[in-house]
């Protein structure tokens, strides 16, 4: 079964991007962990497929796979490359994209090469004060209980003053804290406006950069008095310039970047 796929990365966290507009096609989590794997497959952090829009106003359904096979509601440096995309296939410059964090309005600026994502509204009553609460029961070694919230995925960021807590990304990503595990976001403020962070993600591991994660960081820096709601976020693979905006959306702004096409044989990957 030979289908043609899209590589693609923003900011080197990078996506194998397959089309599922013409029809469906067999993607069972066996199968994206398979095409996801570095050695044996083509290789990605996310495995991201475009059907038809089922909702008015969207011009692409957009779901977003982690290499585990796990399916996330967000991915904002796919959404990105996903915009960027349609823009050079059918001219779009403002296309919309149905995710299951909701239609996500973008822009791309061809003359910058920069695009916006509207990543909507951050859910902040997610696990917050549980979190909070049950991490000061804990008493772990911990610098600080983090903040949580869900940009369609959920995330914790913990404001640090080192990288150290990066060996323990997995077991907070799997601790009991989070039913649905979570994405973990370790940020250092530079200044109000200007952050650097890393996150370990949730079915991936460390990637070179997490859009969703930067857009958590900056509203949990916020909230916290830590941060202004227009920062820059320095993540390994570049920066990002992110706002939460007066309306609540959190505006992504940064690159996407195409590396190749190819064709794949699905069904030599297991079903
Ligand atoms: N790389 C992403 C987030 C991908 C999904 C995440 N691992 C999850 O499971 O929620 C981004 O750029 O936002």
């Amino acid at each position: 079964m030979l289908t043609a796929f899209h590589k693609m990365h923003g900011l080197g966290n990078d996506f194998v991007i397959l089309d599922e507009r013409p029809a469906p096609l067999p993607l069972p989590p066996t199968r994206v962990a398979a095409l996801a794997h570095r050695r044996r497959g083509i290789g990605c952090d996310q495995l991201v497929t475009l059907a038809p829009p089922t909702l008015p106003g969207a011009d692409v359904l957009v779901r977003f796979f982690n290499p585990d096979g796990s399916e996330a509601g967000a991915c904002g440096n796919a959404s990105r490359c996903v915009a960027d995309l349609l823009y050079r296939q059918q001219g779009l410059d403002t296309p919309v994209l149905q995710t299951r964090a909701g239609l996500l309005p973008a822009t791309v600026d061809a003359a910058s090469g920069l695009i916006t994502v509207d990543m909507g509204e951050p859910r902040l009553d997610w696990r917050d004060v549980p979190l909070a609460a049950a991490m000061d029961t804990l008493s772990l070694p911990l610098p600080g209980a983090p903040a949580a919230l869900s940009m369609g995925n959920p995330h914790a960021t913990f404001f640090v003053e080192d990288f150290s807590l990066l060996d323990r990304g997995a077991a907070l990503e799997n601790d009991p804290l989070f039913p649905e595990r979570a994405n973990i976001g370790l940020a250092i403020m530079l200044a109000p406006d200007h952050m650097r962070l890393k996150v370990h993600e949730r079915g991936a591991g460390v990637t070179e950069a997490c859009g969703s994660g930067a857009c958590a960081a900056v509203v949990n820096a916020a909230r916290r008095g830590l941060g202004a709601r227009l920062c820059t976020v320095e993540l390994d693979g570049g920066a990002l310039r992110i706002e939460w905006a007066a309306n609540n959306h959190v505006l992504m702004t940064g690159p996407a970047t195409a590396s190749f096409e190819g064709v794949v044989d699905l069904a030599a990957y297991p079903s």
